[in-house]
């Protein structure tokens, strides 16, 4: 399989460490510019993969015509790369899925996704239980109630800050309460979750979200239930974060992981 990464942050240096249990022919690590560097020939990369290419160039990347290319690198990264290599016919895993909560980037991925013969995949990310939420989506209307819940580490250089005092949280406060659309647009690296849910229930009107700071949380915390006529479920996540980045479940790694195997996998589950 030859693999292609965008980010080379704290989901995709899990992915690239976790890799060497079971590595791919080929690796593409698309990065920034200034990112490229001697710092980037690390011995993850190496054992990752038998051959390994960097660039800044999402041209070069297409060119290299990797099977499956895994965007890790955040919402604004989804519009500029992901139509043209879907539009190339590159296999595509969004991670950073509440960049969709912009119809006109969902219309472009979709279109780009139907030109290029590829697939468009959306991991279930820090979450689980989307597979249930999906199909109780074509039997009538879910609805869905979310809260994540993250230490006040989690929620720093966000919009979570014009709401309350982070440095200074005696206790829980609940900060937004509001749609699916606007959390995944107001809180870009943590309510990705928010936007997975909502697709899988096939609305973002019928899906609401709190966000919670909570000082005494040890982690990341993923709460939802779902309401539908054919049933009713109720999920409860608890995640340590990511190494390197508090905002990040370590089950969106894993989540990823787990896309790259089902691709090279005969067997899925
Ligand atoms: N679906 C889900 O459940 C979840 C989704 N996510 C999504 O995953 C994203 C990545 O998470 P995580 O790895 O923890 O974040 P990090 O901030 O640790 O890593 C992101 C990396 O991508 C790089 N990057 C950003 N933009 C570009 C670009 N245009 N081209 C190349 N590299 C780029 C960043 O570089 P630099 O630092 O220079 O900007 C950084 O190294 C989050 O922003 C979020 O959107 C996260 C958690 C859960
Ligand atoms: O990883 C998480 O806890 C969820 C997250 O950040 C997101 O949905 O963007």
């Amino acid at each position: 399989m030859h693999l292609a990464l965008i980010g080379y942050g704290s989901i995709a240096r899990t992915v690239v460490a976790w890799l060497a249990k079971r590595p791919v022919e080929a690796l593409t690590l698309l990065v920034r510019s200034g990112a490229i560097g001697p710092t980037l020939k690390d011995d993850a990369l190496q054992r990752a993969a038998g051959a390994v290419q960097v660039t800044d160039d999402i041209a070069t990347l297409i060119e290299a015509a990797p099977d499956l290319l895994v965007e890790c690198a955040g919402q604004s990264s989804v519009a500029d790369y992901a139509p043209l290599a879907l539009r190339h016919g590159v296999d595509t895993v969004v991670v950073s899925v509440g960049a969709l909560a912009d119809d006109r980037v969902f219309r472009d991925l979709r279109s780009a996704a139907i030109e290029g013969g590829a697939r468009l995949i959306l991991p279930s990310g820090a979450i689980g239980g989307l597979d249930l939420l999906a199909a109780l989506a074509l039997a009538g209307e879910p609805e869905v109630f979310y809260r994540g819940t993250k230490p006040p580490a989690a929620w720093r250089g966000t919009a979570a800050e014009d709401h309350c005092d982070l440095a200074h949280l005696s206790r829980r406060q609940t900060f937004f309460d509001g749609s699916a659309r606007e959390a995944a647009r107001l809180y870009p690296k943590n309510a990705n979750v928010a936007a997975a849910l909502a697709l899988a229930c096939g609305s973002f009107d019928r899906t609401s979200v709190q966000l919670v700071a909570d000082p005494d949380a040890s982690g990341n915390s993923h709460s939802y239930e779902v309401r539908s006529e054919a049933g009713r479920f109720a999920v409860e996540i608890e995640s340590a974060p990511v190494e390197g980045n508090a905002k990040t479940s370590l089950s969106t790694a894993y989540s990823v992981i787990r896309e790259i195997n089902r691709y090279r996998d005969p067997v899925i589950i």
